[in-house]
Protein backbone atom coordinates (compact mmCIF):
# COMPACT_ATOMS: atom_id res chain seq x y z
CA UNK A 1 0.00 0.00 0.00
CA UNK A 2 1.74 3.27 -1.23
CA UNK A 3 2.56 5.36 1.70
CA UNK A 4 0.37 8.54 0.93
CA UNK A 5 -3.23 9.83 0.74
CA UNK A 6 -3.86 9.43 -2.77
CA UNK A 7 -6.11 6.19 -2.88
CA UNK A 8 -6.74 5.98 1.06
CA UNK A 9 -10.21 5.80 2.55
CA UNK A 10 -12.16 8.53 4.14
CA UNK A 11 -11.62 6.81 7.43
CA UNK A 12 -7.54 6.53 6.89
CA UNK A 13 -6.76 9.84 5.87
CA UNK A 14 -8.82 11.60 8.37
CA UNK A 15 -6.41 9.03 10.85
CA UNK A 16 -3.77 9.82 8.77
CA UNK A 17 -3.89 13.62 8.25
CA UNK A 18 -4.46 13.97 12.17
CA UNK A 19 -1.45 11.82 13.19
CA UNK A 20 1.00 13.15 11.33
CA UNK A 21 1.31 10.04 9.00
CA UNK A 22 0.92 11.90 5.65
CA UNK A 23 3.85 14.45 5.93
CA UNK A 24 3.11 17.70 4.23
CA UNK A 25 5.82 20.13 2.29
CA UNK A 26 4.28 23.64 1.31
CA UNK A 27 6.78 25.53 -1.42
CA UNK A 28 6.46 29.17 -1.11
CA UNK A 29 6.98 30.65 2.66
CA UNK A 30 5.91 34.12 1.65
CA UNK A 31 2.46 36.39 2.68
CA UNK A 32 0.04 33.75 2.29
CA UNK A 33 2.51 30.11 2.08
CA UNK A 34 3.93 30.84 5.66
CA UNK A 35 0.23 31.53 7.32
CA UNK A 36 -0.58 28.40 5.21
CA UNK A 37 2.35 26.13 6.37
CA UNK A 38 1.98 27.25 10.19
CA UNK A 39 -2.03 26.16 10.14
CA UNK A 40 -1.12 23.10 8.57
CA UNK A 41 1.23 22.07 10.91
CA UNK A 42 -0.78 22.96 13.40
CA UNK A 43 -3.68 20.73 12.56
CA UNK A 44 -1.26 17.78 11.16
CA UNK A 45 2.67 18.17 13.40
CA UNK A 46 4.32 17.35 9.95
CA UNK A 47 5.25 19.82 7.90
CA UNK A 48 8.24 21.09 5.95
CA UNK A 49 7.86 24.77 4.45
CA UNK A 50 10.28 25.30 1.38
CA UNK A 51 11.45 28.42 -0.38
CA UNK A 52 14.36 29.74 -2.23
CA UNK A 53 14.92 32.61 -0.44
CA UNK A 54 17.99 31.48 1.92
CA UNK A 55 16.79 34.45 4.43
CA UNK A 56 13.34 33.23 4.28
CA UNK A 57 14.21 29.69 5.31
CA UNK A 58 16.40 31.03 7.87
CA UNK A 59 14.12 33.21 9.84
CA UNK A 60 11.33 30.49 9.60
CA UNK A 61 13.62 27.58 10.90
CA UNK A 62 14.54 30.09 13.89
CA UNK A 63 10.96 30.40 14.73
CA UNK A 64 11.35 33.81 13.91
CA UNK A 65 7.70 34.96 11.56
CA UNK A 66 8.89 37.84 8.29
CA UNK A 67 5.57 38.02 6.97
CA UNK A 68 4.14 41.11 9.07
CA UNK A 69 0.56 42.81 10.19
CA UNK A 70 -0.64 39.45 10.18
CA UNK A 71 -2.26 39.20 13.84
CA UNK A 72 -1.50 35.57 15.29
CA UNK A 73 1.32 34.55 12.82
CA UNK A 74 4.00 35.06 14.37
CA UNK A 75 3.04 33.40 17.52
CA UNK A 76 2.00 30.21 15.37
CA UNK A 77 5.30 30.11 13.66
CA UNK A 78 7.16 30.25 17.22
CA UNK A 79 5.22 27.16 18.49
CA UNK A 80 4.42 24.92 15.69
CA UNK A 81 8.60 25.81 14.95
CA UNK A 82 9.00 25.11 18.62
CA UNK A 83 7.46 21.51 18.93
CA UNK A 84 9.08 20.48 15.83
CA UNK A 85 5.68 20.27 13.87
CA UNK A 86 6.90 23.57 10.85
CA UNK A 87 10.77 23.24 9.31
CA UNK A 88 11.83 25.00 6.67
CA UNK A 89 14.02 24.25 3.84
CA UNK A 90 16.23 25.32 0.69
CA UNK A 91 16.61 21.72 -0.23
CA UNK A 92 13.00 21.65 -2.40
CA UNK A 93 14.23 17.91 -3.55
CA UNK A 94 14.80 16.17 -0.08
CA UNK A 95 11.70 17.81 1.16
CA UNK A 96 10.03 16.36 -1.61
CA UNK A 97 11.15 12.71 -1.61
CA UNK A 98 9.82 13.02 2.33
CA UNK A 99 6.50 14.87 1.73
CA UNK A 100 3.19 12.78 0.22
CA UNK A 101 1.34 16.07 0.23
CA UNK A 102 3.14 18.97 -2.05
CA UNK A 103 1.07 21.97 -1.73
CA UNK A 104 2.07 24.69 -4.17
CA UNK A 105 1.31 28.62 -3.38
CA UNK A 106 4.55 30.42 -5.44
CA UNK A 107 3.20 33.92 -7.50
CA UNK A 108 1.51 33.12 -10.45
CA UNK A 109 2.66 36.83 -12.78
CA UNK A 110 2.13 38.31 -15.75
CA UNK A 111 4.04 39.40 -18.29
CA UNK A 112 3.25 40.99 -21.50
CA UNK A 113 -0.37 40.28 -21.10
CA UNK A 114 0.68 36.27 -20.84
CA UNK A 115 0.27 34.45 -17.37
CA UNK A 116 3.77 33.63 -16.26
CA UNK A 117 4.20 30.03 -14.32
CA UNK A 118 7.48 29.93 -14.42
CA UNK A 119 7.56 29.66 -11.11
CA UNK A 120 4.89 26.99 -10.60
CA UNK A 121 6.69 25.33 -13.01
CA UNK A 122 10.22 25.54 -11.12
CA UNK A 123 8.54 24.07 -8.00
CA UNK A 124 6.96 21.34 -10.45
CA UNK A 125 10.24 19.97 -11.02
CA UNK A 126 11.42 20.09 -7.67
CA UNK A 127 8.85 18.03 -6.62
CA UNK A 128 8.98 15.56 -9.42
CA UNK A 129 12.19 14.81 -8.61
CA UNK A 130 10.31 13.43 -5.26
CA UNK A 131 7.32 12.27 -6.12
CA UNK A 132 6.12 8.89 -4.98
CA UNK A 133 3.35 6.85 -6.18
CA UNK A 134 0.30 8.10 -3.55
CA UNK A 135 1.53 11.08 -3.24
CA UNK A 136 -0.96 14.18 -3.76
CA UNK A 137 0.09 17.75 -5.23
CA UNK A 138 -2.31 20.63 -4.57
CA UNK A 139 -2.60 23.87 -6.45
CA UNK A 140 -2.90 26.79 -4.00
CA UNK A 141 -1.39 29.38 -6.03
CA UNK A 142 -4.24 31.38 -8.58
CA UNK A 143 -4.20 29.22 -12.08
CA UNK A 144 -5.46 29.93 -15.25
CA UNK A 145 -8.65 27.36 -15.55
CA UNK A 146 -7.23 23.96 -16.70
CA UNK A 147 -3.40 24.70 -15.82
CA UNK A 148 -3.68 21.01 -13.37
CA UNK A 149 -5.43 19.22 -15.97
CA UNK A 150 -2.95 20.40 -18.47
CA UNK A 151 0.33 21.14 -17.82
CA UNK A 152 0.94 19.99 -13.94
CA UNK A 153 -0.35 16.69 -14.54
CA UNK A 154 1.67 15.98 -17.61
CA UNK A 155 4.87 18.35 -15.82
CA UNK A 156 4.83 15.88 -12.76
CA UNK A 157 4.60 12.30 -14.53
CA UNK A 158 7.30 13.61 -17.44
CA UNK A 159 9.41 14.67 -14.29
CA UNK A 160 8.56 11.54 -12.38
CA UNK A 161 8.28 8.80 -14.32
CA UNK A 162 4.98 8.12 -12.81
CA UNK A 163 1.85 7.43 -14.53
CA UNK A 164 -0.88 10.13 -13.73
CA UNK A 165 -2.94 7.61 -12.42
CA UNK A 166 -0.02 6.97 -9.61
CA UNK A 167 -0.75 10.35 -7.99
CA UNK A 168 -3.45 13.29 -7.37
CA UNK A 169 -3.44 16.74 -8.11
CA UNK A 170 -6.26 18.96 -7.05
CA UNK A 171 -6.76 22.88 -7.49
CA UNK A 172 -7.69 24.35 -3.64
CA UNK A 173 -7.08 27.97 -4.58
CA UNK A 174 -5.94 30.36 -1.78
CA UNK A 175 -9.24 32.91 -0.57
CA UNK A 176 -7.25 34.46 1.39
CA UNK A 177 -6.41 38.40 1.88
CA UNK A 178 -3.54 40.14 3.10
CA UNK A 179 -3.75 40.82 7.25
CA UNK A 180 -6.29 37.97 7.74
CA UNK A 181 -4.53 35.08 6.57
CA UNK A 182 -5.13 32.96 9.35
CA UNK A 183 -8.84 33.83 9.60
CA UNK A 184 -9.24 33.11 5.77
CA UNK A 185 -7.24 29.55 6.19
CA UNK A 186 -9.24 28.55 9.39
CA UNK A 187 -12.54 29.13 7.81
CA UNK A 188 -13.83 32.42 6.73
CA UNK A 189 -14.97 31.26 3.60
CA UNK A 190 -16.00 27.59 2.34
CA UNK A 191 -12.57 26.18 0.83
CA UNK A 192 -13.08 25.27 -2.46
CA UNK A 193 -11.74 22.12 -3.66
CA UNK A 194 -11.57 20.50 -6.83
CA UNK A 195 -9.38 17.32 -8.27
CA UNK A 196 -8.52 16.13 -11.10
CA UNK A 197 -10.31 12.96 -10.24
CA UNK A 198 -12.62 11.99 -7.36
CA UNK A 199 -9.66 10.58 -5.70
CA UNK A 200 -7.69 13.76 -5.81
CA UNK A 201 -10.19 15.74 -4.61
CA UNK A 202 -11.13 13.08 -1.81
CA UNK A 203 -7.74 12.95 -0.42
CA UNK A 204 -7.21 17.43 -0.56
CA UNK A 205 -11.03 17.51 0.70
CA UNK A 206 -9.83 15.31 3.95
CA UNK A 207 -6.76 17.51 4.33
CA UNK A 208 -8.77 21.17 4.34
CA UNK A 209 -11.39 18.89 6.71
CA UNK A 210 -8.60 19.26 9.62
CA UNK A 211 -8.03 23.22 8.78
CA UNK A 212 -10.86 24.90 8.15
CA UNK A 213 -14.17 24.62 10.24
CA UNK A 214 -16.35 26.28 7.10
CA UNK A 215 -17.57 23.95 4.31
CA UNK A 216 -15.11 22.05 2.19
CA UNK A 217 -16.74 22.87 -1.13
CA UNK A 218 -15.88 20.68 -4.17
CA UNK A 219 -16.70 21.25 -6.94
CA UNK A 220 -16.93 19.06 -10.63
CA UNK A 221 -12.99 19.20 -11.16
CA UNK A 222 -9.24 21.02 -11.04
CA UNK A 223 -10.46 23.53 -14.00
CA UNK A 224 -13.54 24.38 -12.16
CA UNK A 225 -12.07 25.46 -8.84
CA UNK A 226 -9.06 27.27 -10.86
CA UNK A 227 -12.38 29.06 -12.67
CA UNK A 228 -13.63 30.00 -9.06
CA UNK A 229 -10.36 31.61 -8.53
CA UNK A 230 -10.05 33.32 -11.42
CA UNK A 231 -13.65 34.57 -11.57
CA UNK A 232 -13.37 36.58 -8.17
CA UNK A 233 -10.78 38.46 -8.98
CA UNK A 234 -12.44 39.38 -12.35
CA UNK A 235 -15.97 40.67 -10.77
CA UNK A 236 -13.96 42.37 -8.57
CA UNK A 237 -11.56 44.04 -11.21
CA UNK A 238 -14.95 44.68 -13.48
CA UNK A 239 -17.00 46.02 -10.67
CA UNK A 240 -13.80 48.49 -9.14
CA UNK A 241 -13.49 50.21 -12.91
CA UNK A 242 -17.22 50.19 -12.89
CA UNK A 243 -16.93 52.47 -10.10
CA UNK A 244 -14.34 53.94 -10.88
CA UNK A 245 -15.86 55.03 -14.30
CA UNK A 246 -18.77 56.39 -12.07
CA UNK A 247 -16.48 58.56 -9.62
CA UNK A 248 -15.50 59.99 -13.11
CA UNK A 249 -18.97 61.00 -13.50
CA UNK A 250 -19.61 63.06 -10.25
CA UNK A 251 -17.87 66.02 -11.07
CA UNK A 252 -19.94 66.19 -14.34
CA UNK A 253 -22.97 65.52 -12.54
CA UNK A 254 -22.79 67.74 -9.77
CA UNK A 255 -22.70 64.97 -6.93
CA UNK A 256 -20.98 63.01 -4.53
CA UNK A 257 -20.42 59.76 -6.93
CA UNK A 258 -19.07 57.73 -3.69
CA UNK A 259 -22.46 58.94 -1.78
CA UNK A 260 -24.63 58.15 -4.42
CA UNK A 261 -22.88 54.47 -4.84
CA UNK A 262 -23.36 54.16 -0.87
CA UNK A 263 -26.63 54.74 -0.92
CA UNK A 264 -27.54 52.41 -4.45
CA UNK A 265 -24.63 49.74 -2.20
CA UNK A 266 -28.22 49.22 0.65
CA UNK A 267 -30.15 47.30 -1.91
CA UNK A 268 -28.84 44.01 -2.20
CA UNK A 269 -29.29 44.11 -5.87
CA UNK A 270 -26.20 46.24 -6.25
CA UNK A 271 -22.33 45.86 -4.47
CA UNK A 272 -20.48 48.49 -6.70
CA UNK A 273 -16.69 48.86 -5.06
CA UNK A 274 -14.79 52.25 -4.26
CA UNK A 275 -13.65 54.22 -7.14
CA UNK A 276 -10.04 55.19 -6.52
CA UNK A 277 -6.50 55.46 -8.11
CA UNK A 278 -5.95 52.23 -9.43
CA UNK A 279 -5.78 48.71 -8.48
CA UNK A 280 -2.78 47.01 -7.32
CA UNK A 281 -1.06 44.11 -5.80
CA UNK A 282 -0.40 40.69 -7.61
CA UNK A 283 -3.61 39.20 -8.03
CA UNK A 284 -6.56 41.13 -9.06
CA UNK A 285 -4.67 43.07 -11.79
CA UNK A 286 -3.40 39.91 -13.24
CA UNK A 287 -6.17 37.20 -13.09
CA UNK A 288 -8.32 38.87 -16.14
CA UNK A 289 -4.60 37.92 -18.01
CA UNK A 290 -5.61 34.31 -16.88
CA UNK A 291 -8.68 34.27 -19.05
CA UNK A 292 -7.65 37.19 -22.04
CA UNK A 293 -4.26 35.25 -23.10
CA UNK A 294 -6.00 32.15 -23.70
CA UNK A 295 -9.47 32.93 -24.82
CA UNK A 296 -10.65 32.57 -27.94
CA UNK A 297 -13.90 33.60 -27.34
CA UNK A 298 -14.23 37.91 -27.01
CA UNK A 299 -13.97 39.23 -23.57
CA UNK A 300 -14.63 42.79 -24.04
CA UNK A 301 -16.19 43.61 -20.71
CA UNK A 302 -13.00 42.21 -18.92
CA UNK A 303 -10.59 43.93 -21.39
CA UNK A 304 -12.33 47.01 -21.39
CA UNK A 305 -12.42 46.94 -17.17
CA UNK A 306 -8.62 45.89 -17.15
CA UNK A 307 -8.21 48.67 -19.20
CA UNK A 308 -10.07 51.37 -17.40
CA UNK A 309 -7.88 50.48 -14.39
CA UNK A 310 -4.67 50.69 -15.30
CA UNK A 311 -5.47 54.22 -16.80
CA UNK A 312 -6.65 55.29 -13.76
CA UNK A 313 -3.14 55.94 -11.82
CA UNK A 314 -2.61 58.79 -15.26
CA UNK A 315 -5.77 60.05 -14.89
CA UNK A 316 -5.47 60.83 -11.06
CA UNK A 317 -2.12 62.45 -11.67
CA UNK A 318 -4.18 64.26 -14.89
CA UNK A 319 -6.87 64.86 -12.57
CA UNK A 320 -4.21 66.81 -9.97
CA UNK A 321 -2.95 68.73 -13.02
CA UNK A 322 -6.33 70.35 -14.42
CA UNK A 323 -6.79 71.06 -10.41
CA UNK A 324 -3.48 72.95 -10.33
CA UNK A 325 -3.90 74.57 -13.53
CA UNK A 326 -7.57 75.41 -12.19
CA UNK A 327 -5.78 77.11 -9.24
CA UNK A 328 -2.82 79.25 -11.83
CA UNK A 329 -0.35 76.80 -11.51
CA UNK A 330 1.81 74.96 -13.78
CA UNK A 331 2.45 71.33 -13.09
CA UNK A 332 5.96 71.43 -15.05
CA UNK A 333 8.63 72.52 -11.77
CA UNK A 334 5.76 71.96 -9.13
CA UNK A 335 6.77 70.09 -5.90
CA UNK A 336 4.04 67.59 -5.57
CA UNK A 337 4.12 64.91 -2.70
CA UNK A 338 2.62 61.79 -2.74
CA UNK A 339 0.94 59.82 -0.30
CA UNK A 340 0.87 56.18 0.37
CA UNK A 341 2.62 53.68 -2.06
CA UNK A 342 1.57 50.38 -1.41
CA UNK A 343 -1.35 48.87 -3.38
CA UNK A 344 -3.50 49.22 -0.02
CA UNK A 345 -2.88 49.89 3.44
CA UNK A 346 -1.46 48.62 5.81
CA UNK A 347 0.56 45.75 3.64
CA UNK A 348 4.00 46.19 2.61
CA UNK A 349 3.62 45.05 -0.84
CA UNK A 350 3.74 47.74 -4.00
CA UNK A 351 3.68 45.27 -7.15
CA UNK A 352 1.72 47.10 -9.65
CA UNK A 353 0.49 49.56 -6.74
CA UNK A 354 -1.27 52.69 -8.65
CA UNK A 355 1.15 55.04 -6.59
CA UNK A 356 3.80 54.08 -9.97
CA UNK A 357 1.62 55.05 -12.22
CA UNK A 358 0.84 58.14 -10.57
CA UNK A 359 4.69 58.74 -9.89
CA UNK A 360 5.25 57.87 -13.68
CA UNK A 361 2.64 60.41 -15.50
CA UNK A 362 4.02 63.08 -12.75
CA UNK A 363 7.36 63.30 -13.65
CA UNK A 364 6.32 62.84 -17.56
CA UNK A 365 4.45 66.23 -16.53
CA UNK A 366 7.69 67.74 -15.72
CA UNK A 367 6.69 67.97 -11.84
CA UNK A 368 9.52 67.10 -9.07
CA UNK A 369 7.96 64.18 -7.07
CA UNK A 370 8.10 63.28 -3.50
CA UNK A 371 6.66 60.55 -1.66
CA UNK A 372 6.18 59.34 2.10
CA UNK A 373 4.84 55.93 3.17
CA UNK A 374 5.73 54.52 6.56
CA UNK A 375 6.26 50.59 4.83
CA UNK A 376 8.27 51.52 2.31
CA UNK A 377 11.20 53.61 1.48
CA UNK A 378 10.09 56.32 -1.27
CA UNK A 379 13.94 55.71 -2.88
CA UNK A 380 13.64 52.81 -4.34
CA UNK A 381 11.11 54.36 -6.49
CA UNK A 382 13.31 57.37 -7.25
CA UNK A 383 11.47 59.70 -5.75
CA UNK A 384 12.55 61.63 -2.44
CA UNK A 385 11.53 60.84 0.63
CA UNK A 386 9.56 62.55 3.08
CA UNK A 387 8.67 61.20 6.48
CA UNK A 388 4.97 61.74 8.03
CA UNK A 389 6.54 63.84 10.21
CA UNK A 390 8.28 66.41 7.89
CA UNK A 391 5.44 66.97 6.19
CA UNK A 392 4.16 70.50 7.30
CA UNK A 393 7.93 71.93 7.25
CA UNK A 394 8.46 71.73 3.61
CA UNK A 395 6.93 73.33 0.53
CA UNK A 396 4.90 71.34 -1.76
CA UNK A 397 2.58 72.64 -4.39
CA UNK A 398 0.18 69.96 -3.83
CA UNK A 399 -0.11 66.12 -2.87
CA UNK A 400 -2.21 63.30 -4.00
CA UNK A 401 -3.15 60.55 -1.36
CA UNK A 402 -3.08 57.32 -3.21
CA UNK A 403 -3.04 54.93 -0.42
CA UNK A 404 -4.46 55.96 3.36
CA UNK A 405 -1.62 54.45 5.07
CA UNK A 406 -3.23 54.61 9.29
CA UNK A 407 0.12 57.32 9.75
CA UNK A 408 -1.75 60.19 7.27
CA UNK A 409 -4.19 60.55 10.25
CA UNK A 410 -1.28 62.07 12.00
CA UNK A 411 -0.69 64.82 9.69
CA UNK A 412 -1.72 68.44 10.99
CA UNK A 413 -2.83 69.84 7.24
CA UNK A 414 -3.69 73.38 9.38
CA UNK A 415 -0.14 73.54 9.55
CA UNK A 416 0.87 73.07 6.20
CA UNK A 417 0.49 76.09 3.40
CA UNK A 418 -2.20 76.22 1.39
CA UNK A 419 -1.92 73.52 -1.52
CA UNK A 420 -4.03 71.97 -4.02
CA UNK A 421 -4.77 68.08 -2.78
CA UNK A 422 -6.32 65.20 -5.00
CA UNK A 423 -8.04 62.76 -2.16
CA UNK A 424 -7.70 59.43 -4.12
CA UNK A 425 -9.99 57.52 -1.56
CA UNK A 426 -11.62 59.91 -0.03
CA UNK A 427 -9.83 59.44 3.25
CA UNK A 428 -8.83 62.99 3.69
CA UNK A 429 -10.99 65.58 5.88
CA UNK A 430 -9.94 68.78 4.89
CA UNK A 431 -12.55 70.92 5.76
CA UNK A 432 -11.53 74.05 7.93
CA UNK A 433 -8.09 74.32 5.96
CA UNK A 434 -7.38 76.44 2.90
CA UNK A 435 -6.43 73.19 0.89
CA UNK A 436 -8.09 73.26 -2.81
CA UNK A 437 -9.07 69.46 -2.52
CA UNK A 438 -10.48 67.63 -5.39
CA UNK A 439 -11.38 63.67 -5.26
CA UNK A 440 -11.72 61.16 -8.16
CA UNK A 441 -15.54 60.57 -7.37
CA UNK A 442 -16.74 63.88 -7.12
CA UNK A 443 -16.21 67.05 -5.49
CA UNK A 444 -19.14 69.43 -5.73
CA UNK A 445 -21.35 70.07 -2.91
CA UNK A 446 -20.94 69.11 0.67
CA UNK A 447 -19.33 65.44 0.41
CA UNK A 448 -21.03 63.71 3.30
CA UNK A 449 -17.46 61.26 4.08
CA UNK A 450 -18.62 57.56 3.43
CA UNK A 451 -16.54 54.85 5.14
CA UNK A 452 -14.75 53.47 2.15
CA UNK A 453 -15.01 49.59 1.36
CA UNK A 454 -11.54 49.18 2.17
CA UNK A 455 -12.02 50.55 5.73
CA UNK A 456 -15.59 47.97 5.84
CA UNK A 457 -13.06 45.40 4.77
CA UNK A 458 -10.90 45.72 7.36
CA UNK A 459 -9.99 43.14 9.73
CA UNK A 460 -10.30 45.52 12.61
CA UNK A 461 -13.11 47.77 11.08
CA UNK A 462 -15.87 49.04 14.27
CA UNK A 463 -18.77 51.01 12.58
CA UNK A 464 -19.28 54.72 14.19
CA UNK A 465 -21.84 53.87 16.90
N1 LIG B 1 -1.10 38.01 -1.49
C1 LIG B 1 -2.40 37.77 -1.44
O1 LIG B 1 -3.21 38.57 -0.94
C2 LIG B 1 -2.91 36.50 -2.05
C3 LIG B 1 -4.17 36.08 -1.65
C4 LIG B 1 -4.67 34.90 -2.18
C5 LIG B 1 -3.95 34.17 -3.10
N2 LIG B 1 -2.72 34.60 -3.45
C6 LIG B 1 -1.97 33.74 -4.37
O2 LIG B 1 -1.03 32.99 -3.54
C7 LIG B 1 0.16 32.78 -4.29
C8 LIG B 1 1.36 33.24 -3.46
O3 LIG B 1 1.25 34.62 -3.27
P1 LIG B 1 2.02 35.36 -2.08
O4 LIG B 1 1.33 36.66 -1.89
O5 LIG B 1 2.21 34.46 -0.91
O6 LIG B 1 3.47 35.60 -2.75
P2 LIG B 1 4.77 36.22 -2.04
O7 LIG B 1 5.49 36.94 -3.11
O8 LIG B 1 4.40 36.91 -0.79
O9 LIG B 1 5.60 34.91 -1.60
C9 LIG B 1 6.09 34.01 -2.55
C10 LIG B 1 7.19 33.18 -1.88
O10 LIG B 1 7.55 32.13 -2.77
C11 LIG B 1 8.95 31.99 -2.78
N3 LIG B 1 9.36 31.31 -4.02
C12 LIG B 1 9.53 31.84 -5.24
N4 LIG B 1 9.92 30.87 -6.10
C13 LIG B 1 9.97 29.71 -5.40
C14 LIG B 1 10.29 28.36 -5.71
N5 LIG B 1 10.63 28.02 -6.95
N6 LIG B 1 10.24 27.42 -4.72
C15 LIG B 1 9.88 27.78 -3.47
N7 LIG B 1 9.54 29.04 -3.10
C16 LIG B 1 9.61 29.98 -4.06
C17 LIG B 1 9.46 33.41 -2.65
O11 LIG B 1 10.80 33.40 -2.19
C18 LIG B 1 8.48 33.98 -1.63
O12 LIG B 1 8.93 33.76 -0.31
C19 LIG B 1 -0.05 33.49 -5.62
O13 LIG B 1 -0.54 32.56 -6.58
C20 LIG B 1 -1.16 34.49 -5.34
O14 LIG B 1 -1.92 34.78 -6.50
C21 LIG B 1 -2.16 35.74 -2.95
C1 LIG C 1 -11.97 38.64 -4.70
C2 LIG C 1 -11.20 39.32 -3.64
O1 LIG C 1 -11.70 40.09 -2.86
N1 LIG C 1 -9.89 39.03 -3.57
C3 LIG C 1 -9.08 39.65 -2.56
C4 LIG C 1 -7.88 40.31 -3.22
O2 LIG C 1 -7.16 40.88 -2.19
P1 LIG C 1 -5.98 41.93 -2.51
O3 LIG C 1 -5.00 41.82 -1.41
O4 LIG C 1 -5.50 41.79 -3.92
O5 LIG C 1 -6.60 43.38 -2.32
P2 LIG C 1 -7.95 44.06 -2.85
O6 LIG C 1 -8.72 44.52 -1.66
O7 LIG C 1 -8.65 43.20 -3.83
O8 LIG C 1 -7.36 45.36 -3.60
C5 LIG C 1 -6.69 45.22 -4.81
C6 LIG C 1 -6.51 46.64 -5.36
O9 LIG C 1 -7.80 47.17 -5.72
C7 LIG C 1 -8.05 48.41 -5.05
N2 LIG C 1 -9.47 48.46 -4.70
C8 LIG C 1 -10.01 47.48 -3.92
C9 LIG C 1 -11.36 47.51 -3.62
C10 LIG C 1 -12.17 48.55 -4.10
O10 LIG C 1 -13.39 48.64 -3.84
N3 LIG C 1 -11.58 49.52 -4.88
C11 LIG C 1 -10.25 49.49 -5.18
O11 LIG C 1 -9.75 50.39 -5.89
C12 LIG C 1 -7.14 48.39 -3.82
O12 LIG C 1 -6.78 49.70 -3.46
C13 LIG C 1 -5.92 47.61 -4.35
O13 LIG C 1 -5.01 48.46 -5.01
O14 LIG C 1 -7.15 39.31 -3.91
C14 LIG C 1 -6.63 38.28 -3.06
C15 LIG C 1 -5.83 37.32 -3.92
O15 LIG C 1 -6.64 36.64 -4.79
C16 LIG C 1 -7.82 37.57 -2.40
O16 LIG C 1 -7.38 36.54 -1.59
C17 LIG C 1 -8.62 38.57 -1.62
O17 LIG C 1 -9.74 37.94 -1.02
Amino acid sequence: MSRGPYGASEERLREGFHAGEYPIAVYGLGKMGLPLAAVFAEATGAVTGVDVDPSVVETVATGDCHVTAEPGLADLVAGQVEGGRLTATTDGERAAREATVHVVIVPTLVSGGEPDLSTVEAVLDVVAAGLSPGDLVIAESTLPPGTCRDAIVPHLAAGSGLEPAEFGVAACPERTASGTALRDIRGAYPKVVGGVDEVSARAASALYREVSNNEIHVVGDAATAEAVKVFEGVYRDANIALANELGLLGDELGISAREAIAAANAIPMCDLHDPGPGVGGHCIPNYPYFLLAGSETPLEVIRTARTRNETMPAATADAFADELAAAGEEVAGASVLVLGLTYRPGVAETRRSPALGVIDRLEELGADVAACDPLVDPGEFGVRPVAVGEIPDQEFDGAILVTPQTEFETIEWKRIDPMVVVDGRDALDLTGTDHRCRTLAGSVGDRPRVVSRAEREAPDYLPDQ
